[in-house]
């Protein structure tokens, strides 16, 4: 059997706005931006996972969601899954501690502003869809 490692992403969402991290390593994804998260842990649930990396990875308290329907290949062994999240109240605002060196917060219209992973967008786009975060929604269509 071929090893499979779920790598979860957050759809951090606040007041409409997905937040996005640009990469500061390794090398081949640095500057490039992507939902922050990570490798789920042998025996972790994939829940807790996503609330442990945020706050390593961002120094923030969050509150997962539910899971964007889907699944997307990332390198081998590696697939992604993508949660939504919020910020608990009186959680910290997200910091770029580790992993990364620049945070956004995208309107929908600014979504694809930024430079997403190749094998990000397809995952961003569907939980936009699921979200219902649309640009057309943004311009109150
Ligand atoms: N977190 C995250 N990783 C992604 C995305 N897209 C993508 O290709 N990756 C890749 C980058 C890495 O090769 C792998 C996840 O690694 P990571 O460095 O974020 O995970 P981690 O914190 O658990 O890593 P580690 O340093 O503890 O090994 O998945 C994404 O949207 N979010």
């Amino acid at each position: 059997m071929v090893e499979r490692i779920v790598v979860v992403g957050a759809a951090l969402v606040d007041g409409g706005r997905l937040l996005a991290a640009r990469r500061s390593a390794p090398v081949e994804l640095a500057g490039r931006w992507e939902l922050p998260g990570g490798k789920v842990e042998a025996g972790e649930r994939a829940d807790a996972a996503l609330v442990r990396e945020l706050r390593e990875e961002l120094g923030v308290d969050a509150e997962p969601g539910e899971r964007v329907p889907g699944e997307w290949p990332l390198k081998a062994p590696y697939v992604l899954h993508v949660w939504t999240a919020r910020l608990r109240p009186g959680s910290a605002a997200p910091e770029p501690l580790e992993d990364h060196d620049r945070l956004r917060w995208l309107t929908p219209a600014e979504i694809w502003d930024v430079d997403w992973l190749d094998q990000d967008v397809p995952a961003v786009r569907a939980t936009l869809t699921h979200l219902g975060l649309t640009a057309e929604k943004a311009r109150g269509a």
